[in-house]
């Protein structure tokens, strides 16, 4: 119900396979190894996009697959890379890993973009292998697999004035008033589920988002405690606006709906209430003072001013709304408007693969042959001719426990080990 967190599936584009060919014409008996690259799969990018401040499309839509690469042909014809795919989130969307919880992204500040799932590269076809001795390579390297994940996405900031109040106080109109927000309004008790954004601009360019935060179900004043999520929401905001109505159309005392509110967020963590906070004192136009009675305006002020300033408006009339908005933007020039940036806490391990299997085989005296999907797909993302490619490589065989199986199968000093037309002599 809640669109600031959703959970959704991601994956990149596997490689595309290197091809096995032969180059045939004429006058050309056996032609040599012609078997193209496989294309590069698909990374899976998120972007932020200026125009979104929900999380709400990705309750609708909830896979996220990138291309993956065409394989190779022949007559060294490389195949196409796979399309990226692009995913558009809100400034302030943080991306973890479902199973741990860790953070692996967080889109915010300069982060605008940033590639999450790398596509697998793809396989190198049998024209690189051709060798003195290996004239015609009947192999060719596998692209490297696709990855997929799943991702939970949690909006961080929302706003940076949060809008808080008992159902039916007049938060969804005072929304509307102030800015481009058109919530529906309507006298009723089920309140608000989704939180309205709204931008609020003033003059000179200066101006910030505000959030009608849902949450307050129905009966909470009976003693049913504030929803987490809404909690959650006001998390996400720099300032609190209780609003309140001022003028009790249906009985509520202003006063003790700031505390009860109050109470329901220091339950929850202490620090949100050194948030600073206004109350805006609503409904001002339908207040009517008994003989003997105290102004309820002057009440409010009486219990929270100096701290929390209060500001009498209507969000019908637009009394006092202007006043209300420049409060806000001062406070928040007071603020550090500088989002925190979380660091990431995992990175994706693209060599996960190790339940995949391997032989080892003596083939003939001091050869030795290691083959299998587990050795193809580390030698798709390895480069040999590296120094850093080599050390992996060893480290591989080590980890791996190639190395012990070559041992327990007898290898001997010098001795050769083929793998996928590498071959490498043996030392210990
Ligand atoms: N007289 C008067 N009525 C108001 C004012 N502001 C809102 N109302 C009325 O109060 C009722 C509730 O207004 P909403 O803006 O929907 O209240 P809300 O706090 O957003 O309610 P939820 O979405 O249920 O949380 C509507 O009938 C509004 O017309 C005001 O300044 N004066």
């Amino acid at each position: 119900m809640f669109t600031d967190s959703a959970k959704i599936f991601i994956q990149s584009g596997k490689g595309g396979d290197g091809h096995v060919s032969f180059r045939r014409e004429l006058f050309v008996p056996a032609g040599g190894p012609d078997g193209g690259d496989g294309g590069k799969g698909g990374d899976v990018i998120f972007e932020i996009y200026d125009g979104l401040n929900t999380l709400t499309d990705f309750r609708h839509v909830r896979k996220y697959i990138a291309e993956s690469g065409q394989p190779g042909g022949k007559k060294r014809c490389h195949g196409a890379d796979g399309r990226d795919l692009i995913v558009r989130v809100p400034e302030g969307t943080v991306i973890r890993d479902d199973e741990s919880g860790k953070i692996i992204a967080d889109m915010s500040g300069e982060n605008r973009r940033m590639v999450i799932l790398r596509g697998g590269k793809g396989g190198i076809g049998n024209m690189h292998f051709a060798t003195a001795t290996m004239q015609a390579p009947n192999y060719a390297k596998p692209g490297q697999p696709a990855r997929g994940l799943f991702v939970r996405l949690e909006l961080k900031v929302i706003a940076d004035v949060g809008l808080v109040g008992f159902p039916n106080v007049g938060k969804s109109t005072l929304l509307s008033r102030v800015s481009n927000a058109r919530p529906e309004i309507a006298n009723y008790h089920f309140t608000t589920l989704t939180p309205h954004l709204g931008v609020v601009d003033l003059d000179e360019g200066e101006g910030f988002v505000m959030a009608d935060l849902p949450g307050l179900i129905e009966g909470a004043s009976r003693g049913i405690g504030l929803g987490y999520n809404f909690l959650k929401h006001v998390e996400r905001t720099k300032v609190l606006v209780h609003v309140v109505d001022a003028a009790s159309v249906e009985g509520r005392d202003p006063v003790e709906d700031v505390r009860k509110i109050q109470e329901e967020l220091q339950k929850y963590e202490a620090q949100l209430l050194n948030k600073p906070q206004i109350i805006a004192a609503n409904k001002i136009d339908s207040i009517v003072i008994e003989e003997g009675a105290e102004d309820p305006i002057e009440k409010l002020r009486r219990a929270f001013e100096p701290e929390i300033p209060v500001y009498p408006i209507s969000g019908v009339t637009g009394a006092g709304i202007k006043e209300l908005k420049y409060a806000i933007l001062s406070v928040l020039k007071t603020m550090n408007r500088e989002v925190t940036v979380f660091e990431p806490e995992m990175e994706i391990d693209y060599a996960a693969d190790s339940n995949l299997p391997y032989t080892v085989v003596k083939e003939a005296a001091h050869v030795y042959v290691v083959e299998g999907p587990r050795i193809e797909k580390m030698l798709g993302y390895t480069n040999l001719s590296s120094e850093k490619g080599f050390d992996f490589f060893q480290k591989f065989l080590k980890e791996s426990g190639v190395l012990r199986d070559l041992e327990d199968a007898g290898i001997e000093e010098g001795d050769t080990v083929r793998m996928y037309g590498h071959a490498f002599d043996y030392y210990r």
